[in-house]
This record gives structure tokens, C-alpha cells and sequence, in this order.
């Protein structure tokens, strides 16, 4: 991640064109408390107060945003939201892991009476947001809990390495940084890492092209818990995994507790050398599944209570039943109806929670909709030509289908706004932008519109 030098100006200007691209409350609203903080993997990372404006911004103003950074940021294309609080410490480097110390020859006392625990967590690269405790247990993550937990309290023989694997979403890096804030609250003086696969062979990158392999290797071969989050990413990268085999190798000489976690098992990574698959087997391999219904609906409880937001039982049960495969979907949704609740002031119906979710219940469902479809759809139901998606010809009853095959493709595809114009007969973003604002202010005035857009929704889902 790097951060970026004059931030405050650089925001400034961004601001400055988003002014232009959303309405002034929303601007005063929405933007006012936010800022940028960093440039990462040509994204511009903007942190923002908290949830309910992550989940507005995303969900309401991200094109704007994207294309005022796009038009301010050179090579910067994309946004990325933190929330303040959640923030990794992207601007206060690890710094005391620099320092070669071996991990047992800290000084105990001073170390563990001087810095808060709070700062321990920060500089071991944790969330204090993930513990053992809140992390809701079902039949689907039971032995993987119990494995984790025994891990961070030290209790047991020594699994080493630990290995988790599942899908994406159903809360390996929750159970990896609860194992590290645990073992932290044990033993508040080790020395304790975390950091992702990506982070790693970067690093290795940056080590190598600097010639400074010494210091890289000093940093992280004296961990006590080291914990590697999405070590797939590892697999097809030839010199990271020689490198960090005698990482891993010095890392279990020296004694030191290592946890990974995959989306897959390690015989299933792809382009992982054997003996790496080899050494992440030769511990204890733990599988997380997705939760069934009663384990879904205690999720979203203990969520809704730790967010302190009101959605009603029914709804909760609704979401349970809908989002099956991933647990960051069913957070998300969550936090979406929640959000939509207290600002709308209105009851929340399960009609409405169909709407609000439709991109995330249709991924349920894993029907594709594609920009393709949507200029069929659209063009059947208007009764069109399908040329008349990508021509240039403008009278009121071409133009207003094709806008709202362009509003659809924004909403329903994950297709940039540059992708949709292109596949408008070579349109640029503007155009798309100008539409989806069209159609959105149209849906609110017009109910015959919504209704026409909720038909042509539904026979996209067929
Ligand atoms: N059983 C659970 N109880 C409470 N929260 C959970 C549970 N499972 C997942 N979560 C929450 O869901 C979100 C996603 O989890 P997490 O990031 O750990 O998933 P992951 O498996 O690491 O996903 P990925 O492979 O995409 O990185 C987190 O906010 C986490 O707290």
C-alpha cells in the first residue's frame, strides 16, 4: 500500500469534482467526513466515518466517486471504502517488528506494562473486532473453533502448522485474528504477526528489487504466532515459495506457532510446489463449511445487537433463508437494511428487502445477467430493435429504453461504467452516468417505470 504524499490536496480536488457529480446535501452529507488515505493496488482507499456510510456510498454514489477519482488521480482506477475505525495501520508501518529481536528475549516487564493492549493488537496487524467470542459457532465451524481456540489459549498439543480452508466469506480470517488476539491476551509480551500471503511476497518483491532480503527475513523469522491469511495467493509464485518455505522451515525450528488459511485445501492449490503442500498437511487441517439456517439466523442476532440496529424478526428470518452461501453477504445485507430502515423511516416489508437486495439475492441464486441479456430484455420489452441498444439514433422512444438497459447493466453486472458504454455502441462513462441518474430520479416520480424496470428484472431471472 503507499500511502500518498499530499493527500489532503489530492482529496481536495477529487472533492472537488465529485461536488459536481452529486447534489449538494448528499455531497455535505455523504463526503464531508471522509478522506483519503492511501493508494493501494491502483485503488484509492478512502476511509469513511462508519458502516451506514460505507454501505450509502457503495450502494448510492460509487460511480460518481469513481469517476472523480479517475479524473483527478492519474493510474488510479477504482475506490476502495475502509471504515475509520477498522483502518489497518497503513500509515504507522510495524515498526517494532523491524527491530531483529528474537522473540523470547524481549523484556517482559517493561514491554507488557508500557503499551496499551489496544496498541499490541495494532502493531501485531489485528482487528480487535475478531475474537473467539463473537464469533458465532454452528455444525459447520465447530472443529475449526475448537482447533482455533485451542491454539490461542495455548491449551493442547501443539497443531503446527494449523490450516484452515473454506469458502469465501465464512470467517477464516475472523477465527486466524481471534487466534492472534487471544494468544496476545495470554501472553501480552509475543510477538505475534499477521499479515496477508499478498503483503508477504510484496514484500518479498520490494525486499529482492531493494537488495535487502536480510531485514525482510529478520522481520519475520523471529514470530511467535505468525498468521498468514489466503496463503493460496502463494500458489504460481515461484521464488515466494522459496523463499517462504525457509520462512516456514525457521519459523517451526524456532518453535513458533504458524496458523494459514486458503480457500481451498493445499492439494488443491494450484501451482503449489509438494513440498509445501507437503509441510502446510503436516499439522492439523480444518475445514469451514456454510452455516446452516439456525446458525445463519444467529449470526444475523448477534449482529443486529452488536450494530444496535432495529430490524424486525421476520426480516432477519427472511435474510437467513435468502443468503445461504456466505456470511460477508449476509453482514452486508444486514447492514444494508438497516441503513435503509433508519433513513427511510418507513416499515421495512420483505418486498422491499427483495428490492433493495436484488444484486445480492440473485448471486444466491447464481443466474447470470449480463450487459448482453439486459439490451435483450429491454429491447423485447419495448419492443426495439436490438440495434437500437448500440446505434446512434436518439427520438425519446429509443433513447429511454436504452437508458434503461444502461441503468440496469450498472445495477444488476459488475461491469465497469467505461465496459457499459462500450457496449452501448462506444459510449463514454458520462453517457451511462447521465442515464442510471435519469432513470433513478424517472423510478421515483413514475410508477409505471418502476414497474416496467421490476418486469424486465424479473424475466432477466428466468
Ligand atoms: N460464524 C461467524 N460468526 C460471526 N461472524 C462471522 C462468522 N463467520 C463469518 N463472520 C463474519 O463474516 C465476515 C467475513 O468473514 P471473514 O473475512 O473471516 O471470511 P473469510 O473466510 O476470511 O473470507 P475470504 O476468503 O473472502 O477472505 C466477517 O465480518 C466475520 O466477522
Amino acid at each position: 500500500m503507499t500511502a500518498v504524499t499530499d493527500v489532503a490536496a489530492q482529496w481536495e480536488a477529487t472533492c472537488e469534482v465529485l461536488g459536481g457529480l452529486v447534489s449538494k446535501d448528499a455531497y455535505q452529507r455523504w463526503f464531508r467526513a471522509s478522506r483519503l488515505v492511501a493508494v493501494e493496488d491502483s485503488k484509492a482507499v478512502v476511509a469513511v466515518p462508519n458502516d451506514i456510510h460505507q454501505v450509502w456510498i457503495e450502494t448510492n454514489y460509487m460511480p460518481e466517486l469513481a469517476t472523480a477519482v479517475a479524473e483527478t488521480m492519474e493510474g488510479v482506477r477504482g475506490v476502495k471504502l475502509v471504515v475509520e475505525d477498522k483502518l489497518p495501520e497503513i500509515l504507522e508501518p510495524v515498526s517494532d517488528l523491524d527491530r531483529a529481536v528474537p522473540a523470547r528475549s524481549v523484556n517482559v516487564a517493561s514491554a507488557a506494562g508500557e503499551v496499551p493492549f489496544e496498541k499490541r493488537l495494532k502493531t501485531s496487524g489485528l482487528n480487535p473486532q475478531f475474537t473467539l467470542d463473537n464469533f458465532v459457532v454452528g455444525a459447520n465451524s465447530q472443529f475449526a473453533h475448537a482447533a482455533c481456540e485451542a491454539v490461542g489459549k495455548r491449551k493442547g498439543p501443539g497443531y503446527n502448522p494449523l490450516f484452515i480452508h473454506g469458502g469465501s466469506g465464512l470467517g477464516k480470517t475472523h477465527l486466524m485474528q481471534a487466534i492472534g488476539q487471544a494468544y496476545l491476551r495470554s501472553s501480552p509480551t509475543s510477538r505475534v504477526v499477521y499479515l496477508t500471503c499478498e503483503k508477504f511476497t510484496n514484500e518479498f518483491i520490494d525486499a529482492v528489487r531493494k537488495g535487502d532480503l536480510e531485514r525482510f527475513r529478520k522481520r519475520y523469522r523471529h514470530a511467535e504466532l505468525m498468521l498468514i491469511d489466503d496463503i493460496q495467493f502463494i500458489g504460481g509464485k515461484e521464488r515466494s515459495q522459496e523463499e517462504f518455505f525457509h520462512t516456514f522451515n525457521s519459523l517451526l525450528d524456532g518453535r513458533c506457532q504458524v496458523v494459514l488459511t486458503s480457500d481451498r485445501p493445499a492439494s488443491e492449490i494450484k501451482s503449489l510446489e509438494p513440498r509445501l503442500v507437503s509441510r502446510f498437511e503436516c499439522g492439523l487441517t480444518v475445514e469451514i463449511q456454510p452455516p446452516v439456517f439456525e446458525t445463519r439466523l444467529a449470526i444475523l442476532q448477534k449482529k443486529r445487537d452488536e450494530w444496535k440496529v432495529k430490524v424486525e424478526e421476520g426480516i432477519i428470518r427472511f435474510l437467513a433463508e435468502r443468503i445461504r452461501s456466505n456470511v460477508r453477504r449476509l453482514e452486508g445485507a444486514l447492514m444494508r437494511v438497516a441503513t435503509f430502515a433508519s433513513l427511510a423511516g418507513e416499515r421495512v416489508t420483505e418486498d422491499r428487502v427483495e428490492h433493495l437486495l436484488r444484486d445480492l439475492l440473485r448471486e444466491e441464486t447464481g443466474k447470470q445477467v449480463t450487459v448482453d441479456s439486459i439490451q435483450r430484455a429491454v429491447a423485447d420489452h419495448y419492443d426495439v430493435r436490438l440495434a437500437d441498444m448500440t446505434s446512434r439514433r436518439r427520438p425519446a422512444s429509443i433513447a429511454f429504453p436504452r437508458q434503461i438497459a444502461m441503468y440496469l447493466s450498472r445495477t444488476l453486472t459488475k461491469q465497469s461504467l467505461m465496459e457499459i458504454g462500450e457496449a452501448f455502441g462506444g459510449r463514454d462513462h458520462g453517457t451511462v452516468i447521465h442515464a442510471v441518474k435519469r432513470i433513478t430520479a424517472q423510478m421515483e416520480l413514475d410508477p409505471s417505470t418502476r414497474d416496467s424496470i421490476g418486469v424486465i428484472e424479473a424475466s432477466l431471472r428466468r
